[in-house]
């Protein structure tokens, strides 16, 4: 049995088990593709985040970056766990505020805001903003101006640590679109510019090194780095960092072989590597905040397709096509992202063969899964893909004109419907005739 998989996630039918809740019932009550989440298992990731912070006595804040997976329901449990959230455009602030999610627990980032998103952010109260770029200060500068309010905000830095991730999710190298650079002097030139500023309150420094990072040595220097920088501008513009934020990019396991620490005990090393370096240089221990996305509801989600199609090919390989691929799981084909499943209706049974697992858009390189070992398989037989709680949902696109899955939460053996599946109807909402009249 594939050992990702715990065996009280096993039935007595011998079905796969999600939050309590047989996963071939879920799949025929909901239909397929279907995005089912662990509720539980978020809870608990959010809690092990919290507690290694009151363990080690230090203010902080569990920020969850919803860009991993963002919906209503999600930032209500967010909520309900005393959290914050990471948003990044007007469509996450907004969805976060129509599910009743603080303003003042947001903090707002993007290379790019518009004036419209910083205005959105501004009036709605929000509690932090990200500065990425001096354009940002000054369109900042006059929509506070405009709205006469003042906002805090945290200043964004490349550190020039290149994390060991994918070339695509690296973001704290010096060469990144991302934040303002340490090496040239630019973050001091910001730091300036941001002090300037009567209705900009500087509460610290941030630095996000990218994500799916395995290695801890990434993390404790970008923390190094980030302390030295606020003993520094603390000596030269008597400015005290009251917020280091250290980002997210706690790798998590997706394939059996992986080996990540659990996602806690890289926080613990950024906690003490922070502690030990400003003990060091004579600094107050400022709050330590997080922005995990990845190992927050990576592994609490599976997707279950429906088998369909298989293609034998002599002599090379066989392909089992099932009802979704790129359009709810782009990972494996922009990142080459690698994945393992199981047949949820006999999770147990021995592999008998190896086949590769094809989703049904017309693309080559939809292919979710290259090599997977599974029982022998028919049509209509239920596949669950492990781990696709992050970046699946929220990179989901319409490709092919398919609709985008639904999702349910399941927790204690109850499951909800959190987001229905989407109907070419809501897709065709958007147009207007050739003649551009309103359709009927
Ligand atoms: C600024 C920022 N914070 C947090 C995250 C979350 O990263 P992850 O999902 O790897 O934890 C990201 C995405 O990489 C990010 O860009
Ligand atoms: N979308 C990426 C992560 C991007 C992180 C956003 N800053 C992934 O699936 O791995």
């Amino acid at each position: 049995m594939n050992t990702q998989i715990r065996a009280n996630q096993i039935s007595e039918a011998n079905h796969l088990i999600i939050g309590g809740c047989d996963a071939i019932s879920l799949a025929k009550e909901f239909g397929t593709p279907l995005v089912v989440y662990d509720v539980a298992q978020i809870k608990q990731q959010f809690q092990d985040f919290q507690e290694v912070f009151q363990e080690n006595a230090v203010d902080y804040a569990v920020s969850y970056a919803s860009k991993a997976f963002a919906n209503t329901a999600m930032y209500q449990l967010v909520q309900k766990m005393n959290g914050h959230i990471d948003v990044v455009s007007a469509g996450e602030i907004q969805l976060a505020l129509h599910a009743g999610f603080s303003a003042s627990q947001m903090t707002f980032h993007g290379n790019n805001k518009s004036r419209e998103e910083l205005t959105l952010a501004v009036k709605a109260g929000i509690g932090v903003i990200a500065l990425d770029n001096f354009h940002e200060i000054d369109l900042l500068h006059q929509i506070l101006a405009e709205q006469q309010r003042s906002v805090d905000v945290l200043l964004r830095i490349t550190p020039g640590i290149s994390a060991h991730t994918h070339e695509y999710i690296q973001t704290g190298q010096v060469d990144s679109k991302f934040g303002f650079d340490l090496e040239s002097g630019q973050v001091d030139q910001a730091l300036q510019k941001a002090l300037q500023e009567p209705n900009m309150n500087v509460l610290g420094i941030h630095a996000h090194i990218g994500s799916q990072i395995f290695e801890l040595a990434g993390f404790e220097g970008a923390s190094e780095k980030l302390v030295d920088l606020a003993a520094r501008w603390q000596r030269e513009y008597d400015f005290e960092t009251q917020v280091l934020n250290v980002g997210g990019g706690f790798g998590i396991r997706y394939v059996s072989d992986d080996q990540p620490l659990a996602p806690q005990d890289f926080v613990a090393t950024i906690i003490q590597t922070i502690k030990k370096r400003t003990r060091t240089l004579g600094l107050r221990t400022p709050a330590i905040w997080i922005e995990p996305g990845r190992s927050i509801v990576g592994p609490a989600g599976y997707t279950l397709y429906t088998v369909g199609a298989r293609k034998d090919v002599p002599g090379i390989r066989s392909y089992l096509a099932v009802d979704g691929g790129m359009g709810d799981n782009i990972r494996p084909a922009l990142y080459g992202a690698a994945y393992e499943a199981v047949l949820a209706n006999k999770p147990e049974a021995p592999a008998s063969e190896i086949v590769r697992i094809a989703g049904k858009y017309c693309e080559s390189g939809d292919i979710l899964i290259q090599e997977q070992a599974i029982p022998e398989t028919k049509p209509g037989d239920i596949i669950a893909v492990l781990n696709t709680g992050a970046y699946g949902y929220s990179m989901a696109s319409n490709y092919n004109l398919n609709v985008k899955p639904a999702i349910v939460f399941a927790e204690g053996g109850r499951a909800t419907l959190v987001t229905r599946r989407e109907r070419i109807e809501d897709i065709e909402r958007l147009d207007f005739n050739l003649d551009g009249s309103q359709r009927s």
